[in-house]
């Protein structure tokens, strides 16, 4: 096959790891940075052109579209679909899952664990919506943070209030979450492959902080994930519609919440944790969906 690896920068731990894999299992590949592709929105002939020339011939497109290019990065994955090259993740799914808010939206009507969560428009209804998700200690949360940068505990009320009245005066959006306290800094990562949570890692965040993200100093190690969790991360995959996704959810009496889904994970963490070749899935998947060339859809069109 023939697969194309949409990513600005192939030096990064994540594309060389696909490239390689691609490589391992007899693929041409080739990565191409997704901001340097331009579109031609030509009836009945859409085009991408890369570098003054037309992409042509690939079987698969692999996405790898970071949070800084959400808008640009889905367009050209939506391209791609409208040329009926296999996206191993559609662009809608994509967009989905970027969007904290509507992703949480989409898990809630399947009926999917997670922290209670409020969204709210006026400085009038800052009040009603911290008791929605029953007051502090809160968190405040971008609604298109990552690496746990925008996410923010607040222990008070008076706390939560001055850092929602900042986010308004930047005119970011963002969600209000209960604390799940028991968590105690710990998230678990379930890295999902079409209908296989292929690895799993906890993460736990160090001393004095409460995210759990590797690029905010965590650690990372093996779990055992409990059927219950597995159960939630496909289906917290399969209702934003991804078939790779890093389901991110914290472990609790009340059974998995999860806290979201990404659609493009990095696999670093992931490998080192569980020493699972996740490459390797990723790339088998797409061997197994890219033909014949119009693989179904999950998500539906447009
Ligand atoms: N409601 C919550 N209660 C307790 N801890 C939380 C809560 N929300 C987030 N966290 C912690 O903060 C971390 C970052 O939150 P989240 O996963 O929502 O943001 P992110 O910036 O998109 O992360 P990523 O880099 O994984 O995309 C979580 O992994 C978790 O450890
Ligand atoms: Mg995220
Ligand atoms: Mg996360």
């Amino acid at each position: 096959m023939k697969i194309a690896i949409l990513s600005r920068n192939r030096r990064l731990y994540s594309t060389r790891r696909l490239v390689e894999a691609a490589e391992a299992r007899g693929h041409s590949v080739r990565v191409v940075d997704v901001l340097r592709c331009y579109m031609n929105i030509r009836p009945g002939h859409p085009e991408i052109w890369y570098r003054g020339r037309r992409l042509e011939g690939f079987d698969a497109v692999i996405p790898r579209i970071g949070a800084s290019v959400t808008f640009y990065g889905a367009a050209v994955v939506r391209q791609f679909e409208m040329m009926g090259v296999y996206c191993v993740n559609e662009s809608l799914a994509i967009t989905r899952a970027r969007d904290k808010l509507r992703a949480l939206q989409l898990l809630a009507r399947r009926n999917i664990g997670m922290p209670a969560t409020g969204f709210a428009h006026s400085p009038d209804d800052t009040a009603g919506v911290m008791r929605l998700v029953g007051g502090a200690p809160m968190v405040i949360k971008l609604i298109e943070g990552t690496q746990g940068q925008g996410v923010v505990l607040a222990e008070t009320d008076a706390a939560a209030s001055s850092v929602i009245e900042a986010f308004r005066g930047l005119e970011a959006y963002f969600l209000v979450q209960e604390f799940v306290a028991e968590a105690a800094g710990a998230d678990i990562r379930c890295f999902v492959v079409g209908d296989k949570v292929v690895a799993a890692m906890r993460r736990v965040a160090r001393p004095g902080e409460f995210r759990a993200n590797l690029h905010r100093g965590a650690s990372a190690e093996p779990v055992r994930i409990s059927e219950q969790e597995r159960r939630t991360a496909l289906r917290a995959a399969r209702a934003i519609g991804l078939n790779i996704a890093g389901v991110d959810m914290l472990r609790t009496a009340r059974g998995p919440m999860v806290l979201e889904v990404n659609a493009s994970p990095g696999l670093e963490g992931i490998e080192a944790a569980s020493g699972v070749d996740v490459a390797d899935r990723i790339i088998a998947f797409v061997e197994r969906h890219a033909r014949p060339r119009r693989a179904p859809a999950r998500g539906g069109r447009g």
